[in-house]
């Protein structure tokens, strides 16, 4: 049977030609973890010169040899931003952090080392039991990049500090990996005639926040079981993925499944695959577009998005988790006995006792899921068959979503 990993694979192969390098401004990855396609090197030392690392006094190291115990003249004052001039031998500067060292100058004296002790004076005399080395609170100039350093590497995911060191080297704009604009399709006559059954739609929702939190831009349509109409709403779309839900299991009204047929250029693959929930999957091109099918239930299509089209849209090899990885035991052990041959993929919060399920297996349960910090996974009988997803000892793999 088709395991997890194998329709991991199998998504990858459909989104990943839709991901092409972009190169784009700062301002427009601060909100949404993007992944870098090139290495990236920085065209300056950081810091640029020399500067101070405390507000103080700067001076030659022989100065304060031979004016130790007695008043050092003060001239001048340099701040951050400013270029001061060259410290003369027996006298010292006003330093700010982050400000310049002088020429003349080899250290810095912070000014809790000296008196009076406040900026102004005309005098400083260094305390007697400070005795500064050359180097002493100075910042080298390239001490944090050297200029040609490579500063991010291909294939990082970009967090804050990533973006900072970028902005740091004066590195405006980022080659990272595109993102296709994604057509998010409920279908079945329960959800788009206005709950006329009673069914709110939910999944557009999940499936909306979780693709905008990577930064993809997204519309929505609601569409009953009528094959036709899915076709010609899909192919009215300059979305590059579809993504739907519903319509794909052993039903009268499998709309997905019937729009498959009625496609003569469809490549969809309906597949069950052997995990719960999220058992029926389908993925290729229907309509012209790349689609990948996710089942109706709120629960299976939102674990499918977190297992399959989120690794893919961050451009994860198959191998690299999209979420913070752990490995936990039960608090209270199983609460019901896991599927025989099918990773299972458990809801569960994480307490000082261990992991405790919230709600049982079933997939209509989307309540309890929002309540959960982790996802568990339940590796088939055979571990070997589904790795990753597998157990280390008696503790189970999860992944942080919360
Ligand atoms: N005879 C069989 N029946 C079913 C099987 C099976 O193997 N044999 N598989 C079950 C499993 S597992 C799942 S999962 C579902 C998947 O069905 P579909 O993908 O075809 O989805 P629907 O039938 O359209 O809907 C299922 C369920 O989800 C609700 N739903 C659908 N869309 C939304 C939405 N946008 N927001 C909220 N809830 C939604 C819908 O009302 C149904 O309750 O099939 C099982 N059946
Ligand atoms: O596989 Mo279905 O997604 O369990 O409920």
């Amino acid at each position: 049977m088709t395991t997890a990993k194998m329709h991991r694979e199998r998504v990858f192969e459909t989104i990943a030609p839709l991901t092409e390098t972009a190169n784009l401004p700062l301002g427009s990855l601060l909100e949404a973890p993007r992944r870098l396609t090139a290495d990236v090197e920085s065209p300056i030392d950081v810091p640029g010169f020399d500067n101070s690392s405390m507000d103080g006094y700067a001076l030659a190291a022989t100065t304060v040899e031979e004016m130790r115990g007695h008043p050092i003249p003060v001239r001048g004052r340099v701040a951050a931003g400013a270029r001061g001039e060259a410290v003369q031998p027996g006298t010292a500067v006003e330093i700010m952090t982050g400000a310049p060292l002088p020429a003349g100058a080899d250290l810095v004296v912070k000014i809790e080392d000296t008196s009076p002790g406040c900026f102004g004076a005309e005098t400083v005399t260094i305390d007697p039991e400070v005795e500064p080395a050359p180097g002493t609170f100075v910042r080298r100039r390239g001490s944090d990049v050297r200029n040609g350093q490579t500063v991010l590497s291909e294939g990082t995911v970009l967090t804050p500090a990533h973006l900072g060191v970028a902005a740091a080297c004066g590195v405006n704009e980022l080659p990272v990996l595109g993102l296709p604009r994604v057509l998010v399709v409920s279908t079945g006559d329960e959800i788009a005639a206005e709950a006329a059954a009673g069914i709110n739609d939910a999944n557009s929702v999940t499936l909306t926040a979780g693709l905008r939190r990577l930064g993809v831009d997204t519309d929505v349509a609601f569409v009953p079981d009528d094959p036709q109409q899915l076709l010609d709403r899909v192919r009215s779309s300059d979305a590059g993925l579809v993504i739907s839900t519903g319509g794909i299991s052993k039903g009268a009204h499998e709309v997905v499944k019937l729009a498959a047929e009625l496609d003569a250029d469809s490549s969809m693959t309906f597949e069950p695959i052997a995990m719960q929930p999220g058992r029926p999957q389908g993925c290729g091109r229907l309509a012209d577009h790349a689609w990948v099918a996710l089942p109706g239930n709120p629960v299976s299509a939102l674990i499918s998005f977190e297992l399959f089209i989120r690794p893919a849209l961050l451009g994860l090899a198959g191998h690299e988790a999209p979420r913070e990885v752990g490995y936990h035991r039960l608090a209270h052990g199983f609460d019901e006995a896991p599927p025989a041959g099918k990773l299972q993929v458990r809801r569960a919060r994480l307490t000082e006792a261990g992991l405790e399920f919230v709600g049982d297996s079933r997939s209509h349960l989307l309540h309890s899921y929002a309540e959960a910090t982790h996802l568990v996974f339940v590796p088939p009988e055979d571990e070997s068959a589904d790795d990753p997803y597998s157990a280390a000892g008696d503790r189970l793999m999860t992944w942080k979503i919360a």
